[in-house]
């Protein structure tokens, strides 16, 4: 009889089927999962469809919802169906230092679309081969090398802003100048977006505009290759993030192919660009990129990761000292004192041995945290101790650096810009909470580049421009929207020449 039915009715039995399947998986999650002892809303321990909710359909939202629930439901958040939050600062430690045995989530990083890369590497065997390699080009003692270029980058843009009487895009102004950075590290050849009226570049412009396809894609991996077919109307946003990103890979597809036929039709040049020691065929081939594919995204992740993070502490930065002006003519003070003649070029050890300016610096970098979203790490098979919680295997774990850079705690008056906090003589102590660059195995790659980069611009621009500030307000950069990367809402920092304010 049962039998019957369901040849009968194949399509009410496979409904029911899915029902029945779905209230399992429902009972299954809520009271026998062995994250079932955690608090949380029950939404989010059933499907992860909250998160989307929170991420796409509110817009880069899920961080203030995690510091709702973290209010409601205390220091342990079980935020996905196996995924946990800690509002802890000592689990940070425990999740990514140095002896962590815990590994990125694939799940999470593939939506960068750039598996073969350093930061998409989530094996710890394959990451070890691309960071070793990478290495070469951004250890401290590469840094040396680069440090006439960052100089030079540093003088051109203070004299574009200096050049001009009107306000200046601060946003764009900064994050052309670390792109021209980066690509001049990667190619060989700047894309001089520092010359671009207005520093509107169309490769930076592009890449500002993609970022909040991020959460699209990790949630709907396969509108990418549907969203052709979208019709205009239906998404607007959509479409022109997706336009801005295909810009992005095609400029970058032909820079990579332009510093190919370079590397190969000139294989001793004396200056040699990642991609030409890469792609010179007098070189060991290369282990960590063995293919065309590996490089790009390699070059991909480098834009990325190497040109908005500097720009916007530096944005961020550049905003609070202007906003005080005992922290400004400290600062200048500072400044004047060790570098009496602006025309001489100024050497980067001497700017990293100045304390105020150490300081700037450090508080830019926690007010503007790096990667605001949690970096999503997966326990082993024997499970962890996490915040005294024992935490079962296979489950995702991860805290914002945000609850670490605004703890009271640790940083009083956390949202303060506060230099002076860094020259008390406990402050030793506190630099191991500074963790814009995370810590550990899967630190950053790139930070004595971006410590060399903060230096110079914060030198540069404070010792040779007098500046106020137009059209801005503090609120705008406490209060920003997480796409993995913080968007602030309301207008850019605009500043202009003391003289024509
Ligand atoms: C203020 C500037 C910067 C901040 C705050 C920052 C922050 C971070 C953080 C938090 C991570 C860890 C990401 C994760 O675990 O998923 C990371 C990784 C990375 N960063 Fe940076 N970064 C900065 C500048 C740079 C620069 C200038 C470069 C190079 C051009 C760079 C290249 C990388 C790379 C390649 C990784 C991947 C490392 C790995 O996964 O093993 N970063 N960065």
């Amino acid at each position: 009889m049962h039998i019957l039915i369901t040849i009968d009715h194949p399509i009410d039995t496979a409904c029911a089927l899915v029902i029945i399947f779905w209230l399992a998986l429902v009972i299954q999650r809520l009271y026998f999962h062995p994250l079932s002892c955690f608090p949380g809303p029950p939404l989010a321990a059933i499907t992860g469809f909250y998160r989307t909710y929170f991420e796409v359909i509110k817009g880069g939202e899920f961080l203030r919802e995690i510091q709702n629930l973290h209010s409601l439901y205390g220091p342990v958040v079980r935020i996905g169906p196996n995924e946990l939050h800690f509002n802890d600062y000592s689990a940070h430690a425990e999740i990514y230092s140095v002896g962590s045995q815990l590994t990125k989530d694939p799940s999470f990083y593939r939506c960068f679309g750039v598996d073969g890369s350093a930061f998409g590497a989530v094996n710890p065997c394959v990451s070890k081969i691309r960071r070793a390699f990478m290495n070469n080009f951004f250890s401290r003692r590469a840094m040396l090398q680069l440090e006439d270029m960052i100089r030079q980058k540093a003088v051109h843009l203070v004299s574009r802003l200096s050049n001009s009487k009107q306000p200046n895009n601060m946003f764009l102004a900064f994050r052309s100048a670390t792109l021209d950075i980066i690509t001049v590290h990667m190619f060989g050849h700047c894309v001089d977006a520092l010359d671009h009226p207005d520093f509107c570049a169309p490769l930076l412009l592009d890449i500002q505009t993609a970022i909040p396809l991020l959460w699209t894609i990790k949630s709907f991996p396969w509108i990418a290759t549907l969203y052709l077919f979208l019709p205009k109307g239906v998404g607007l946003h959509l479409h022109e993030q997706f336009r801005a990103f295909l810009n992005v890979r095609q400029t970058l597809i032909r820079w990579l192919n332009r510093s190919q036929s370079e590397a190969e039709a000139h294989p001793f040049l004396h200056d040699q660009s990642i991609c030409h020691q890469i792609f010179n065929p007098f070189n060991k081939p290369c282990h960590a990129y063995p293919s065309m594919q590996p490089v790009f995204d390699e070059i991909l992740s480098l834009i990325q990761a190497g040109s908005d993070t500097v720009g916007n502490t530096c944005t961020v930065g550049t905003f609070h000292v202007l906003n005080n002006d005992a922290v400004r003519l400290a600062l200048v003070e500072e400044l004047k004192a060790n570098w009496p003649n602006d025309e001489d070029p100024i050497d980067l050890s001497v700017l990293q041995d100045l304390p105020y300016l150490t300081a700037v610096v450090k508080e830019s970098l926690r007010l503007s945290h790096g990667f605001v979203s949690p970096l999503p790490r997966i326990v082993g098979p024997m499970g962890a101790y996490i915040a005294g919680h024992y935490i079962p295997p296979k489950t995702t774990v991860g805290i914002s650096v945000t609850f670490v850079h605004l703890n009271p705690i640790l940083f009083p008056n956390p949202t303060q810009f506060m230099p002076e906090r860094w020259l008390q003589p406990s402050s030793t102590s506190l630099n191991k909470y500074l963790l814009s660059f995370s810590s550990g195995p899967r630190m950053c790659l790139g930070i004595s580049m971006a410590w060399a980069e903060l230096y110079m611009f914060f030198a540069y621009i404070f010792r040779k421009m007098d500046m106020r500030i137009v059209e801005f307000d503090i609120s705008d950069f406490n209060d920003f929207k997480d796409y993995f990367v913080p968007i602030y809402g309301g207008g850019q920092l605009h500043v202009i020449r003391a003289e024509y304010a």
